[in-house]
């Protein structure tokens, strides 16, 4: 299975996923296909919607120590729910989908969530530093949220000017 990054400004990004009701061999595939891609790309979180597939399925696989992605860190998580959050921390995000860009994002610093596996069975998992940052920045794609949109309107005014600079950049490297 082929895919490719929706970008921003894509109105794609803004749909909201879909619940996935059917725990079947095409929604494998999409999870078997989308690790590999999340991991040449550079990325350590990667949402269904970022690759033309709005439904509620999200990978995550963060670095060790050493900056290693090992599959064994592998997190397929689908249908998140957040049933429990605490705490404030603020982290430096970059998102696949808006390339080049980092900002401060503020989020809660524990959170725990209910999901299910690829098999549809349901489970609970408490998070807390890298991993809830990643969980809770790649829920809020599933409700067509990107991290830009927490930014200040200042900070957010920064972006759109240096994105369309660097959109046009790319254009003329092309
Ligand atoms: C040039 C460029 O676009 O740089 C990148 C930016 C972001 C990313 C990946 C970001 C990513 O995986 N974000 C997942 C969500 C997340 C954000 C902060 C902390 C945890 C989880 C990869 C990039 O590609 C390279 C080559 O570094
Ligand atoms: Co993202």
């Amino acid at each position: 299975m082929k895919l490719q990054i929706v970008e921003y400004p894509d109105k794609r990004l803004r749909q909201k996923s879909q619940e996935v009701k059917v725990f079947d061999e095409k929604l494998h595939e999409l999870l078997d296909a989308m690790h590999p891609f999340m991991i040449e790309t550079n990325g350590i979180g990667l949402a269904a919607i970022q690759v033309a597939h709005p439904i509620r399925a999200l990978v995550i696989n963060l670095p060790d120590e050493e900056g290693e992605q090992h599959p064994e860190n592998l997190l397929e998580i689908i249908n998140p729910v957040i049933v429990s959050k605490a705490g404030e921390t603020t982290y430096q995000e970059g998102c696949l989908s808006v390339p080049q860009f980092y900002e401060d994002v503020k989020r809660h610093d524990m959170i725990t969530i209910n999901y299910q596996d690829r098999e549809g069975n349901t489970k609970t998992l408490d998070a807390d530093g890298l991993l809830a940052i990643a969980i809770q920045h790649e829920m809020d794609h599933l409700e067509g949220i990107l991290f830009i949109d927490h930014l200040s309107y200042a900070r957010r005014k920064k972006f759109e000017k240096e994105y369309k600079r660097m959109q046009k950049e790319r254009k003329k490297s092309k």
